[in-house]
């Protein structure tokens, strides 16, 4: 099965409180969407990337995917108002039979792991990454009070990227929106399809930058990948 990547680029950063767009900030030597796209690069399973940028974000995506040699990006198409509507524009544009969705925000993804989701994803129809919940997890139900406490065992947080047959993920996708069901991440849509996603161990370290205290985290997961290689 040929595998494509949408690799979403297009949000504010709010919880990141930054001046700039958080996937172009430094991370070690580059920008965090730099280290992302190389880790798609890197693994021989993904034949072609589609970037979904802020609008307007174009150019600067280019430069970034110029300075870093990238040879499989094949659109740069620009995102929406929510994530569910970025994916979907970068699906719209990938046209290869897998499809791959993955935050530009988790630079620290590593190619084998990329792999891992298009292996299982072909033997069970979906996958994704995902590492288990480490603190005991409450559910709010008066509010501001911790009512229940689902069981740990069964609990799992999910990372990306995620992996579908592509006309799957572009159906869920309609239908979420014929139902007006908003959506933080893929796997939820397929739930839609009725359909289950094969865990994949993922790695704490793929974290996702979103709030200021990841970026120092992230650089020292960097260094430890880099005296791994
Ligand atoms: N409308 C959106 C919202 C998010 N994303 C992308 O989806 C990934 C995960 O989203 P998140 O970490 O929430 O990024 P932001 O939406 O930018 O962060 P915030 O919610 O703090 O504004 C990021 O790579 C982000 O660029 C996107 O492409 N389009
Ligand atoms: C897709 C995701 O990274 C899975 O954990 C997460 O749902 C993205 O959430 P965000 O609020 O858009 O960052």
């Amino acid at each position: 099965m040929e595998w494509g990547a949408v690799i979403v680029a297009a949000g504010r950063g709010k919880r990141m409180a930054a001046a700039d767009n958080k996937v172009y900030l430094p991370l070690g030597d580059r920008p965090v969407l730099a280290h992302t796209i190389e880790a798609f690069e890197r693994c021989a399973a993904v034949s072609r990337i589609v970037l979904v940028t802020a609008p307007g974000e174009e150019a600067r995506a280019e430069t970034v995917l110029r300075e870093l040699g990238a040879s499989k990006v094949s659109a740069i198409v620009p995102g929406g108002a929510e994530r569910q509507d970025s994916v979907y524009a970068g699906l719209a544009a990938l046209g290869t039979e897998g499809a791959l969705v993955h935050d530009a925000a988790r630079p620290l993804v590593a190619p084998e792991q990329i792999e891992a989701c298009c292996r299982e994803a072909e033997r069970h129809g979906a996958a994704a990454l995902a590492v288990p919940v480490k603190d005991t997890i409450k559910i709010e139900g008066e509010k501001g009070f911790m009512t229940q406490t689902p069981d740990r065992s069964t609990l799992w947080s999910v990372q990306t990227p995620q992996a579908f047959l592509r006309a799957d993920l572009m159906r869920a996708h309609r239908l979420a929106k014929e139902a007006g069901k908003s959506a933080t991440d893929d796997t939820m849509l397929m739930e839609l399809l009725g359909r289950k996603v094969a865990i994949v161990q993922g790695d704490y370290r793929n974290l996702k930058i979103t709030t200021p205290e990841d970026l120092p985290v992230a650089e020292l997961f960097l260094a430890s990948r880099r005296r791994e290689d």
